[in-house]
């Protein structure tokens, strides 16, 4: 049984004064006496344990690897989430401290002799593991921890291992070299510039190439020098870096009107010690980043520190490149595309307080800076924000309850804000930012729709109009680039048998099995099941089996066919999986190697390229009829954010949207660009389905790899609310089989519940999630503001 409560252990003699909260330890649990890990959350509980209290074994770590700020936050993070305290504390840490990892102990400094033979046998390092139960040899490595003496190296197996190069110190005094400059015969020219080097150093660690480089003085020169005592080799740490390979150089600009304004605005606050919360609105290509930039100078400029997320690995490059351009060194990358090894480091970097500004994805949230000004969320709608695992943490929560910690001011930037934060701003809740116009001084480009219905079908069916057809020609002669959107979302592909109307599914799945051409095979985009791709119907034999829908690598294939000139890059799942290929592909694009950009929701946002004047959406509806409340406010987003790639720098752009639902009112506002009506549709739909922001979303959830067990538990989950006292305006919809039923052979119930205002429920939900627990294959979860309902 999983428990979800702290326990009181007993600081052992050997570890007094060594046991800090923050630290992991080893301590023995339940009736076993197993040895488990544990994180010290307090080290004077408020009330004492009166029984027997059992004794921790031993520290893991020699300083703490969470600050009190986590500690506080985590404890909050369990209480919204439904979560157990423990697996929020782990979600803050990057995955090298989760996983079974070696803890190398290294010497970083000298000690004294007989302490280095006593404790390192001689050795430079030694593994923590091999000592960490003796609490002498604890003890005294404590005191080096703190002395600034040793450090940990954490390494997994495979390639986690810190980074060390050669680095020089000059070892004398600043009058020592004078006198030794006097000394040197006169034609020692390398010696004398060494010695006014180290000289100009004193005090320094330059790692030894960059001395090379700044003397221009040979690998020999320093080794002498070193025999001469002149100077000592040290090994330093370096950092993995995960840079992006070209620097992109840093734009001077002269903020417009609208940017100042908002600019102003956040620096006032940023130097306040309120928390306040800013919604940025601005149309896409408004310069939005560059309001992020100042700001974020301004917190630096105060002494402050600047953390900023954006959604997902896809925005990253751009923006990276940016911010990186700005602020230099003193920027650390939390992303999920990072080795282990190398995210480790630059969290590493963040805790010793070596960066100033933090750029990542959703749980670079809980990047362990300092002295925070300013948190960023950049596309603030966007669902990544929130996880889909547990901790089911929403960041944008996450970032406002840091914020009220540090004082610092949240400014959330979107071109089409979520209806929750819109509403917020609406009330007065947030502080609304606009920039209304695009920094190009032109409007933004014109939308076409086109029906698809219209489409004359000679020779089967195509993906492409002959419109859009067209404007790719147009551009292809012109030199100029275009992005083509395949809206993937959904199941909107599918193989069928024309005869009796079978569909190929997944047969651990509810879902149908797409099609891809590169492995010829029928795969799951849920588990990975993959098979031949039939020829004949399983049902009734028929050969009429077809496919239906379209892949990027269909739609690419057709394209060849139809633009033989035209070069394309394709970017989805399949094609970016190696690491670094996403980086490398829309570098190609931005070096205009090639004429077309194709490819899935990835390409949809932040990407800036000046070379663009033409995007094509090719389905548009694929989404719209989702059993999902939000399946229009995504479709609106997702256009509103694809459109707007077009016609970004000095030439005209144009967006063509293809669609079979040219009648929707969220095509017809996506193509008036006007997200305030679309907000004032969607709102009056959402107040009267009872809906966020109007009303708060739940989802519980229970699944096994046998119906009838899940289905029992859910029925009882049920039984149990309706005896609940819920508040009288609480919605219970369900129980119901989840709409793509099953999934990875387990089948899924749900109740979603619909609340405004119900603080009973809270409790009571809390204490289902903590009795409801796991048994053999049975699961539950409990999912806030749930993104999705599928
Ligand atoms: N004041 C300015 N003067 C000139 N150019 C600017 C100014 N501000 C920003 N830019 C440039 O305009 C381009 C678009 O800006 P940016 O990418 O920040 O827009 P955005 O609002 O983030 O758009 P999106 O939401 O579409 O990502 C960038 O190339 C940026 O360098
Ligand atoms: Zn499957
Ligand atoms: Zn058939």
């Amino acid at each position: 049984m999983q428990t979800n409560r702290p326990y009181t252990y007993r600081v052992p003699e050997s570890l007094t004064n060594q046991v800090m909260v923050g630290m992991r330890v080893i301590v023995p649990f339940g009736r076993g006496k197993r040895e488990v890990q544990g994180f010290v959350v307090d080290t004077n509980p408020e009330q004492p344990f009166d029984g027997d209290l059992k004794d921790i074994i031993a520290l893991m770590d020699l300083e703490p690897v969470l600050n009190p700020e986590m500690i506080a936050l985590s404890r909050w993070l369990a209480k919204t989430t439904y979560s157990f305290w423990i697996s929020c504390l782990y979600a803050m840490l990057p995955n090298l401290l989760k996983a079974k990892t070696h803890r190398l102990v290294r010497l970083t400094d000298d000690v004294a002799e007989a302490e280095q033979l006593n404790l390192f046998d001689g050795q430079d390092s030694l593994d923590l593991a091999d000592v960490q139960n003796d609490p002498d040899i604890m003890h005294e490595l404590v005191k080096l921890r703190r002395a600034g003496k040793i450090r940990i190296e954490y390494q997994v197996e495979d390639r986690a291992r810190a980074k060390m190069v050669v680095a020089i110190q000059p070892s004398l005094q600043f009058e020592d070299y004078e006198e030794l400059l006097a000394a040197v015969p006169k034609n020692a020219k390398a010696q004398k510039r060494l010695l006014v080097y180290l000289q100009q150093q004193t005090g320094q660690t330059i790692p030894l190439k960059l001395a090379q480089q700044q003397t221009g003085l040979s690998p020999a020169t320093f080794t002498l020098g070193e025999k001469r005592g002149w100077l000592k080799k040290v090994k330093l740490e370096q950092y993995r870096t995960p840079m992006t390979k070209s620097l992109e150089r840093d734009q001077q600009v002269t903020l417009n009107t609208d940017q100042q304004v908002a600019v102003d605005a956040l620096n006032q606050a940023i130097k306040t010690d309120q928390s306040p919360v800013f919604l940025l609105k601005g149309v896409t290509g408004s310069g939005k980043t560059e309001v992020y930039l100042r700001a974020i100078e301004t917190a630096l400029a105060s002494h402050q520190t600047a953390l900023m997320l954006v959604p997902e690995i896809s925005l990253t490059p751009q923006m990276v490149g940016r911010v990186r351009a700005r602020f230099g060194k003193n920027v650390a990358i939390l992303h999920s595309a990072l080795s282990n090894g190398e995210r480790y480091d630059e969290w590493r970097r963040i805790q010793m307080g070596l960066v100033d500004v933090v750029v990542g994805t959703r749980s670079a949230i809980f990047a362990p800076l300092k002295k925070i000004g300013l948190i960023i969320l950049d596309e603030e709608h966007e669902v990544s924000y929130k996880q889909e695992d547990a901790p089911r943490y929403q960041a944008r929560e996450v970032a406002k309850w840091r914020a009220k910690y540090h004082h610092a001011t949240v400014l959330l930037g979107s071109a089409t804000p979520s209806l929750e934060s819109y509403a917020r701003a609406k009330t007065g809740n947030y502080h609304l930012l606009t920039l209304p116009h695009r920094v190009n001084q032109q409007p933004l480009p014109p939308i076409q729709i086109v029906d698809m219905r219209q489409e004359p079908r000679q020779g089967g069916e195509s993906n492409f109009s002959q419109i859009l057809l067209a404007r790719l020609n147009d551009r292809l002669q012109k030199g100029e680039q275009s992005i083509l959107l395949l809206n993937r979302r959904g199941f909107s592909s599918f193989m069928m048998c024309r005869d009796c109307g079978f569909v190929l599914k997944c047969p651990n799945c509810d879902i149908s099995l797409t099609l891809h051409l590169s492995s010829h095979s029928m795969k799951c985009h849920y588990c990975g099941h993959e098979e031949a791709i039939p020829r004949f119907c399983p049902n009734c034999h028929s050969q009429e089996i077809r496919y239906y829908g379209t892949g990027t690598e269909k739609v690419q294939a057709e394209l060849n066919k139809l633009l033989p000139a035209a070069r394309i890059i394709r970017m989805d799942v399949d094609t970016t999986r190696r690491k670094g290929m996403h980086e490398k592909l829309l570098q190609q694009f931005g070096n205009h190697q090639a004429d077309i950009l194709l490819g899935t929701q990835m390409i949809a946002k932040g990407l800036d390229f000046p070379q663009v004047t033409l995007v094509g959406v090719l389905n548009a509806d694929t989404g719209l009829d989702l059993p999902d409340f939000r399946a229009s406010e995504r479709t609106f987003d997702l256009l509103s954010q694809v459109s707007g790639r077009a016609g970004r720098a000095d030439k005209n752009g144009e967006v063509i949207i293809q669609t079979y639902n040219p009648d929707n009112y969220v095509l017809q506002l996506a193509q008036k660009n006007d997200y305030d009506a679309f907000f004032a549709t969607e709102m009056r739909i959402r107040q009267q389905a009872q809906y966020p922001p109007y009303f708060y979303t739940v989802r519980l959830m229970a699944s096994d790899p046998q119906e009838v067990v899940a289905a029992k538990l859910i029925q009882a989950v049920s039984e149990r609310l309706k005896t609940s006292q819920l508040a009288t305006d609480t919605v219970m919809l369900g129980p119901t089989p989840r709409p793509i039923a099953r999934t990875q052979n387990r089948y899924y119930y749900q109740i979603v519940l619909k609340y405004r205002h119900d603080p009973t429920l809270i409790t009571t939900l809390t204490q289902l999630a903590h009795e409801t627990q796991a048994k053999g294959n049975l699961r539950f979860m409990i999912d806030p503001d749930p993104q999705y309902f599928m």
